[in-house]
């Protein structure tokens, strides 16, 4: 830390830091080495999973895969292996404590600690409020949300004991702002918005600076999740839903750059502040946008 002169000199020094600093993250930030870390990422087996393993393997990371879908999870690990990376899989329930709790236990005895962890599973009940079964809205709170208390009580203590470690969550678009006929899913994107800001107020008031969050909010991916939501021609027109691929390195960079949210693409920050701005409950969040809505082919859900 410095040693000040006086208290005027060191406020004008940090805030030039501070400057270059930000200055920096907009340029061209650098990336940090991974090489030989550990890094579970659950739901591997699924579309976003599977391509973060490709993508934390080809960094050197060493990875350990969890989803409920052991195919799924053996898949990804194939691929993997295929780039000569050490991969170890887990058959896991995240919607059940007890199951996060005993698995996170078997990896620290049969792998090692965990430096990375990327939470990554979600799901989505895809139904009407009243239409849906109480266990599918849930299912989607136990496995969006609450696994992420479990997932980093599991891990969090040995990267306090080091001061090292990066927790990645992985919420949407969805957790900044709202849509209808997905309460299910925007309230456990919201719960981890808010899971993740605080427990990096937490890491920042503890002096942890040697561990590193990161949230990623993406809109609609290409990955089936959304499958039976089909997007009104005019909002597919202002933004076509990502492709996983590009959905995953651009989370990827902001994660090795140790950037501490990413909207993807860059036009979510506009509702996301704008709702910030104009929120009044029954009112349209974007006064200037009218009748933008997703109908679905299926007659699951209708996201307006
Ligand atoms: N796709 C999208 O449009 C968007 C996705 N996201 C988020 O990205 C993340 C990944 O999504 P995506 O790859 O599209 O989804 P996928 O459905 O392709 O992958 C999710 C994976 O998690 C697994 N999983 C589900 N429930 C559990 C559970 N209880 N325990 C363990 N594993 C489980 C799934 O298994 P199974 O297939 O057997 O259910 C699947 O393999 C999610 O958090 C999602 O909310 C965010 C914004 C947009
Ligand atoms: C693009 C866009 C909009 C719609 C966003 C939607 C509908 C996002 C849905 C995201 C999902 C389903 C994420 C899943 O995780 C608004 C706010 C109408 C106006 C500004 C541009």
């Amino acid at each position: 830390p410095p040693t000040p002169t006086s208290h005027g000199e060191v406020t004008i020094r940090e805030a030039w830091q501070s400057f270059f600093a930000i200055l920096q993250t907009f340029l061209r930030p650098r990336l940090k080495c991974i090489d030989g870390e550990l890094c579970l990422i659950t739901g591997a087996g699924g579309a976003l999973g599977r391509l973060f393993a490709l993508e934390f393997a080809k960094e050197g990371a060493h990875l350990v895969l969890w989803d409920c879908n052991a195919a799924a999870n053996e898949q990804t690990a194939r691929l993997v292996r295929e780039l000569g990376v050490r991969v170890h899989t887990y058959t896991v329930d995240l919607s059940k404590r007890q199951s996060i709790y005993e698995t996170a236990n078997r990896v620290r005895t049969e792998v090692g600690h965990v430096s990375i962890l990327v939470n990554n599973a979600g799901v989505v009940a895809g139904r009407r409020l009243l239409d849906c079964p109480d266990e599918l809205l849930e299912r989607t709170l136990l496995v969006n949300c609450h696994a992420l208390f479990w997932m980093t009580k599991a891990f969090l203590p040995r990267m306090k004991e080091q001061n090292h470690g990066h927790i990645v969550t992985v919420a949407s678009a969805l957790g900044l702002f709202s849509t209808a006929c997905v309460e299910d899913y925007c309230a456990s994107k919201f719960g981890a918005v808010g899971f993740h800001e605080s427990l990096t107020h937490e890491l920042i008031a503890e002096d942890l600076n040697g561990i590193k969050t990161t949230l990623v909010c993406p809109y609609i991916v290409d990955t089936g999740m959304f499958a039976g939501c089909e997007i009104r021609k005019e909002l597919r027109s202002i933004i076509p839903p990502l492709e996983p691929l590009y959905t995953v390195q651009q989370s990827m960079k902001a994660i090795l750059a140790e950037q501490q949210m990413i909207c993807i693409p860059r036009l979510m920050y506009i509702p996301f502040l704008a709702r910030a701005c104009f929120y009044q409950g029954d009112k349209c969040m974007l006064p200037f946008i009218k009748n933008i809505e997703m109908k679905t082919s299926n007659g699951h859900t209708k996201l307006c």
